[in-house]
């Protein structure tokens, strides 16, 4: 599978620009989309999934462009799950199921196998019988990632799977995402950084419409290496003087004092050492910097 994003701009009737000039390659494996609130990955998912048109640009999938007269057939090939999906919420799960495959159009009792097999993997098949208004939040997600997954895409597109989810089902879903991009391509939104460190080797960030970053987990943390430091500052003055100057990662009270973590090209001006970088630090540092 590979989809190419080419020069992809999507300008909404009141100007806003949601997505500008984007470019983007997206082969086999799981992927993550991250970026602060507005910043345009849902609507460049929703391009994905051709439910918008965009403004200009263009998007191939394994060389078919996305055009009207091509949709039909990319749909057949993707699967979605939104950030809001709206289940109908006096079906029992199976029920529910079940009607989503019939409007997908799969045949009936190939559309009952496919939902055994999901709601074995994504250990729902002992709730398939309550009504849906019954599950938790966690569990709404699985059933949505069920019905994303009935026409057996080969592109599986997430939009925020794990926002609002406790840690025990955040990490379920997580892995799940893993299990289902062993043959699929996976594309997930989050604004959770320690989603993507768990899952993804490949990520792409975008900032108010742009993508600014898109690459290899490993090499983002590398850019960042050798400009992460680590400090200790004894009152509240000296650190809120190192806040107007350098960007802070982290804080913390250790003994003898506040422990900051600072995020600078240059070495700063106190007494500190280099640290250990993790991926939240390079993403903060790609989107105060954008020079990787
Ligand atoms: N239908 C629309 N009409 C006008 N503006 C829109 C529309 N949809 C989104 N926007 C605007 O486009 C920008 C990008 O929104 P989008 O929902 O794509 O971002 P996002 O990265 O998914 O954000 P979040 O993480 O909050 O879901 C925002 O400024 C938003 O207000």
């Amino acid at each position: 599978m590979m989809i190419n994003i080419n020069d992809l701009t999507v300008t909404f009737k009141n100007k806003v620009t949601a997505v500008d000039h984007v470019n983007l390659s997206i082969g086999s494996g799981i992927y993550g989309l991250l970026g602060e609130n507005g910043a345009g990955k849902t609507t460049l998912m929703r391009v994905l999934v051709t439910v918008l048109k965009p403004t200009s640009g263009s998007i191939t999938m394994n060389g078919v462009l996305y055009g009207e007269q091509n949709y039909r057939r990319l749909q057949k090939k993707i699967g979605y799950l939104p950030q809001e999906l709206n289940l109908y919420p006096n079906l029992t799960v199976r029920e529910c199921l079940e009607y989503m495959g019939e409007l997908s159009g799969i045949e009936k009792r190939e559309c009952r196998k496919r939902i055994d097999f999901y709601l074995e993997k994504t250990s729902l098949a002992e709730h398939q019988h309550k009504k849906n208004r019954q599950l938790s939040g966690g569990m709404k997600r699985r059933v949505g990632l069920v019905q994303a997954l009935l026409n057996e895409p080969k592109f599986l597109i997430v939009d925020e799977p794990t926002t609002g989810l406790d840690p025990e089902e955040r990490i379920r879903i997580r892995n799940l995402l893993v299990d289902f991009s062993r043959d699929r391509t996976v594309l997930f939104s989050t604004h959770v950084v320690e989603d993507l460190a768990a899952t993804c080797n490949q990520i792409a960030i975008m900032k108010k419409g742009a993508m600014i970053y898109s690459g290899a987990v490993r090499d983002l943390v590398s850019e960042v290496r050798g400009h992460v430091w680590i400090c200790t500052v004894k009152n509240e003055a000296q650190a809120r003087e190192l806040e107007t100057k350098y960007h802070v990662s982290a804080k913390q009270y250790v003994d003898g004092g506040l422990q900051m973590k600072l995020l600078s090209e240059e070495k700063p001006e106190v007494e500190c050492a280099l640290a250990e970088a993790t991926l939240e630090d390079a993403y903060i540092y790609c989107g105060q910097f954008q020079s990787l």
